[in-house]
């Protein structure tokens, strides 16, 4: 039985009483239209394990004024916004709403999309594409339509094929629609690197780039820290330090997400910080530059004609992608790149699109 979990649901008076409860200070004290703020509002689509994750970073992080949950499962979906509402006393206040129905997403700023399928142990990202696509056909029209000027922030997987799909199904311009590809990966990459420096993560700049998956490609040419360039001290302090070490290292950054679904079921916590931060510079209009996926034809000899998403460094703010860097990359890196970009673009070419 759903039961009332707001005093307005058990007859209470819509606005609280709050007319009885302060005497107004002046005649007209309420803010001027002309200085009222405007409010943000996110969607979270898929309340799962990943959706709930970022919505829970989304509000400590004060990103927004009103949240809307989507989900399949109704109970599931209301019991995540009753726990996460009664968090209110320590949190910034915040309109929390949920619905089965797209259209609580009407007037969104942002909206991310987390729901479908995932990878059971063992499985790639690349296995989820056809039960996932279906599930967009359904999800991202009504979404676009609800929602005709927000920014689509894509976090399914396989996310960069789901980012293209997105990109069709919505008709928004591509600056619009936004994968968290190697956000996480780069995240993953910079730890790993900075344990072994023992030095914190945030100063280590390396970005892995390409498909958000196996074929993911790590950027050891520009990797740096406090402007030193890594791989020559690595190669200096390490005598062995060959390709296959390097391709060793990639490798752990690949296998760790399969890790940790293999010890817990799925990943969550890093992904909500990926997509927090994300969140934050598209929203926040910061121009910081992040690993997403983005539309890549034309860059680093990636055919003109292959409309592929994948991930590069992209400049964002608060109109989406606001440009992609002119990486410099070895022949090397750029050979993996185009082949992480086959990959991606022959399943593209599969959905008929
Ligand atoms: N891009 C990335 O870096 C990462 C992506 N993922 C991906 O995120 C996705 C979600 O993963 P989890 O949250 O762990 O899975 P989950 O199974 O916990 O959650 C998925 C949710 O989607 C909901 N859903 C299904 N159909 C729906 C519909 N038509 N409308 C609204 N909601 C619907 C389900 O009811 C479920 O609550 C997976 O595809 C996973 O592979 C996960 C981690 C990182
Ligand atoms: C599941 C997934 O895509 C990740 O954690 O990287």
């Amino acid at each position: 039985m759903k039961k009332a979990s707001s005093l307005s649901e058990l007859g209470f008076d819509a606005d609280g009483g709050a007319s009885g409860f302060f005497r107004p200070v002046a005649d007209g004290a309420s803010t001027p239209t002309s200085q009222r703020r405007r409010l943000t509002k996110i969607s979270v689509i898929g309340a799962g394990n990943v959706g709930m994750a970022i919505a829970q970073t989304i509000l400590t992080r004060d990103l927004a004024d009103e949240i809307a949950l989507v989900d399949a499962l109704p109970d599931k979906l209301r019991g995540e916004m009753l726990d996460l509402q009664h968090a209110a006393a320590f949190l910034p206040r915040v309109r929390l709403v949920s619905d089965t129905d797209l259209s609580v997403t009407r007037g969104s700023d942002l909206a991310i999309v987390t729901a479908g399928a995932r990878q059971i142990p063992g499985e790639t990202r690349l296995n989820l594409l056809q039960r996932n696509v279906a599930l967009f056909r359904k999800i991202v029209p009504p979404l676009a339509e609800h929602s005709p000027e927000a920014l689509l922030l894509i976090v399914s997987n396989p996310v960069d094929v789901l980012t293209y799909v997105a990109w069709k199904l919505s008709g928004f311009p591509a600056s619009r629609v936004i994968g968290s590809g190697t956000n996480l990966d780069s995240s993953r990459f910079r730890f790993l690197l900075a344990e072994h420096l023992q030095v914190n993560a945030q100063d280590v700049q390396a970005y892995m780039v390409g498909e958000h998956g196996d074929s993911s490609v790590a950027i050891w040419s520009s990797m740096s820290v406090a402007g030193m360039p890594v791989l020559k001290s690595l190669r200096e302090s390490h005598q062995s330090f060959d390709e296959e070490a390097l391709e060793g290292i990639r490798r752990a950054v690949v296998d760790s997400a399969y890790e940790v679904i293999s010890l817990k079921g799925y990943t969550s916590w890093a992904i909500g910080y990926s997509v927090a931060s994300l969140a934050a510079s598209l929203l926040r209009d910061q121009h910081r530059i992040h690993p997403v996926s983005v539309l890549a034809a034309g860059f680093h000899g990636i055919s003109d004609g292959h409309q592929v998403f994948l991930s590069l460094p992209a400049r964002l703010g608060r109109a989406g992608v606001l440009g992609v860097a002119e990486m410099e990359l070895t022949e090397e890196e750029a050979r993996r790149l185009r082949r992480s970009a086959k990959t991606l673009w022959e399943n593209c070419q599969l959905l008929g699109l």
